[in-house]
């Protein structure tokens, strides 16, 4: 018998097999797509499913019943949905996709309206319309096309030679059920306006959370996590791991201030020396890890140099206290026979190296 614990922990991996499962389904390969890509293809193939589960038995279903053209309509929504859950599995455009899923919807609502569908029930379905054109287009297009959508409703219900008193339905229906669509518009909208707020509110918050997370406060560079991510996703890199000289002295001397001057003054005159599409980082205290791309070794030696030069060169003013820094470096090279903390662990000791022999200097040995 499993163990009260093991079924507990179980759980959670088998749900997410489960939920990897659907994704996959839906989805398809969502290695290149962003989170709300994800969502969107999902919720438009979860539509289409819906949809092809009412319209592909009802379809048979109006074809036994003797109702050809009905039959027709239903069983051509079903395989449209079903291609379009195909191409957008295929390719990830939702943006087209949903036009597929809304257009048939409007289309299929009047024409169930204009025959009464199977057994005069045809409107009860319009009642799914507003939700769905309002996620697949937004609040402001969406509430137009309703707004059309719903004249051309009412057109067809007053004005045309349609089947809805066939069925021994009260004349009052037809303008209940518009005033009932009002309705169900009215609260879709409420609530795709305050979902659509929401939403914008938590991307604000994420995008500040990501800030906050990758950057150092002080220095404005990423932090350790923030260059850890980016480095990650790289083949090649060279790291170039600097330490500033002495630091607790100018602490000492001059104050904690001018020290936290002295670090900010650093990370500028690092970040100006980088070439573009290079990485800045505070690694910690007074170190920071650079690291370049695709350049030699040689010319990854050049750049830790020109930086260091331009420190060493540079003299520091913090409230008249006038003072000089410089720095030490090691470096190391991240490719597919280093990984990337086997780099650190070698730019790190190539520092100690330079530290050892006297400082201010670069080593990549
Ligand atoms: N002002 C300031 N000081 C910091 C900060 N982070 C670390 N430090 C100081 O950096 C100093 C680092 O001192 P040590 O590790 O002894 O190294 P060092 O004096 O630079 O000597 P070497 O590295 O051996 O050349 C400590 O005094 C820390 O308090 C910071 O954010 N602001």
């Amino acid at each position: 018998m499993p163990d009260k614990d093991s079924t507990v922990l179980q759980r959670p991996t088998s749900l997410k097999a489960k939920l990897n499962f659907i994704t996959r389904f839906y989805v398809g390969d969502v290695s290149k797509l962003s989170s709300d890509d994800i969502r969107r293809v999902l919720i438009i193939n979860l539509f289409a499913s819906v949809g092809i589960l009412f319209t592909f038995p009802l379809g048979i279903a109006s074809f036994f019943q003797g109702k050809l053209m009905l039959g027709t309509v239903l069983l051509s929504t079903a395989f449209l949905y079903a291609a379009n859950h195909l191409y957008l599995r295929r390719t990830h455009h939702h943006a087209v996709s949903g036009n597929f899923v809304i257009y048939p919807l409007y289309a299929l609502m009047l024409y169930l309206i204009y025959t009464g569908g199977v057994n005069g029930t045809g409107h009860v379905w319009l009642f799914c319309v507003p939700a769905v054109a309002l996620f697949l287009h937004g609040l402001k297009k969406g509430l137009i096309e309703l707004a059309i959508f719903t004249l051309v409703l009412t057109a067809l219900m007053f004005c045309t030679d349609n089947h809805f008193l066939e069925f021994g339905y009260h004349p009052s229906l037809k303008s209940r059920i518009l005033f009932a669509f009002a309705v169900v518009v009215f609260l879709s909208g409420i609530y795709e306006f305050s979902m659509s707020r929401f939403n914008d509110e938590l991307k604000r918050t994420s995008a500040k959370l990501k800030l906050v997370a990758y950057t150092d406060m002080l220095t404005n560079l990423l932090n350790r996590r923030g260059i850890y991510q980016k480095l990650e996703e790289r083949q090649q890199a060279h790291l170039l791991l600097a330490d500033v000289d002495f630091f607790k002295r100018i602490n000492d001397e001059y104050g904690h201030d001018a020290g936290d001057y002295a670090l900010e003054k650093i990370a500028q005159i690092m970040a100006s020396g980088l070439p573009k599409g290079a990485l800045s980082s505070r690694w910690g205290g007074e170190e920071f890890l650079l690291a370049v791309f695709d350049c030699s070794s040689h010319e990854a030696y050049q750049i830790a140099e020109s930086i260091r030069h331009q420190v060493a060169d540079y003299e520091f003013n913090y409230m008249d206290q006038h003072f000089r820094i410089t720095l030490s470096f090691g470096i190391a090279t991240m490719n597919e026979t280093v990984s990337l903390r086997e780099a650190i662990t070698l730019a790190d000791s190539h520092l100690y190296n330079a530290k050892r022999a006297g400082r201010n200097q670069t080593r990549n040995d």
